[in-house]
């Protein structure tokens, strides 16, 4: 090996324990693991990414179908994100409980890892209807918009009387001064969707980084106690792709059926299930980043589901109690 190579070999490693040492330190110091330090700087990569993207992209390249609100990711999936997210780790759940994990292995273990799972599942909901769905009145997103000044503005007298009949209407509503529409800022955004109105003239946080950030986050905090490794992990994925590929040798033998190798596979591997919506929810949020709201309104949807894992798993942690930590 020539002195050159050698001495680049040195220096890379030099840096790379500095890193990883300074990265411990600051992993310690806010009481998370570095896997978690990773991840949670992963949302601040993707906003950066988005930004880069948008920025140095040509217009046909950053306008195309994941622009489009109306495309299945963002329907189907986003929009009833926080069902999803509670179907994947219900699965989780479920597996990991079959699956004999050396944490889970009594009776007593088992329900100790029920309670505190719903427990936690509890808050982050509550935290995610605060959110976005209602918060003893406006959801905190639609209050944060009305308290810098927003609206809902040109509603249609039309769409108005169709869905708030009678003396409703003048309860929520005043008159525009264009004179031909209505505004209102005690509705949802949701409602002045519906009634096709203009949301607009305030600080409007951004829902989707919200909810996209705040279910990855319960995401993994929640599985990652039960995690292995890596290479066990990309080993079983390869593992199921062979078997899946190969022509068993005794044809005259029952062999497993395809579908039976993967319900084993999901068996084995209950981390699949959570990896993939991750992976979703991270493409989404990079979309979202690149397309959609002013940087300051993604960073305060951001700072809000940042603020929801801290209150669930670091106060905890932090206080030294033990009651809702596994
Ligand atoms: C130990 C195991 C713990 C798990 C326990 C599970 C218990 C299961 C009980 C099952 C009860 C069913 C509960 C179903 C919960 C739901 O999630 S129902 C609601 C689904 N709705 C959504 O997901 C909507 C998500 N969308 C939004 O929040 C918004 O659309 C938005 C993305 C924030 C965007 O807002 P816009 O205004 O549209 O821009
Ligand atoms: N990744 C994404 N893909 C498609 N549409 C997205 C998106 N992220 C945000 N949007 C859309 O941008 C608007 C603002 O989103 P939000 O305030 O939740 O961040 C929403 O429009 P609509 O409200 O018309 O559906 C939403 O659907």
């Amino acid at each position: 090996m020539s002195s050159t190579v050698r001495n680049n070999d040195e220096l890379y490693n030099r840096h790379y324990n500095i890193l990883h040492t300074r990265m411990k330190q600051f992993s310690k110091s806010i009481g998370a693991t570095s896997g978690e330090v990773l991840f949670l700087g992963s949302f601040v990569l993707n906003f950066m990414l988005g930004k880069l993207i948008h920025v140095f992209s040509s217009q046909e390249a950053v306008y195309n179908y994941y622009n489009d609100k109306r495309n299945i990711l963002n329907q189907f999936f986003v929009k009833k994100g926080w069902a999803w997210t509670t179907v994947v780790i219900v699965v989780f759940y479920i597996l990991i409980l079959r699956s004999k994990h050396p944490k889970v292995q009594s009776q007593q273990e088992k329900i100790r890892l029920l309670r505190n799972g719903l427990i936690k599942y509890s808050i982050m909901t509550f935290w995610w209807v605060l959110f976005t769905q209602w918060c003893f009145g406006l959801p905190i997103m639609d209050k944060v918009f009305v308290w810098t000044g927003g609206k809902c503005q040109k509603v249609a007298e039309k769409e108005l009387l169709r869905h708030f009949p009678g003396a409703l209407k003048d309860k929520f509503f005043s008159p525009s001064s264009d004179g031909e529409s209505f505004e209102a800022s005690s509705i949802t955004s949701y409602t002045c969707r519906k009634l096709k109105g203009a949301w607009t003239g305030g600080h409007d946080p951004s829902g989707h980084v919200f909810l996209l950030v705040h279910s990855s986050l319960y995401l993994f905090l929640e599985t990652s106690q039960f995690w292995g490794s890596w290479p066990s992990f990309f080993g079983s994925a390869r593992n199921l792709c062979g078997k899946l590929r190969r022509v068993p040798a005794d044809q005259s033998a029952e062999p497993k059926s395809k579908l039976a190798q993967v319900v084993d596979f999901f068996h084995g591997t209950p981390h699949f299930i959570v990896f993939l919506l991750l992976s979703l929810w991270w493409f989404m949020l990079l979309m979202t980043n690149i397309y959609f709201h002013s940087l300051a309104e993604k960073l305060v949807g951001l700072l809000f589901a940042y603020a929801g894992a801290l209150l669930v798993y670091y106060l905890p942690r932090y206080l030294g109690s033990s009651r809702i930590s596994t």
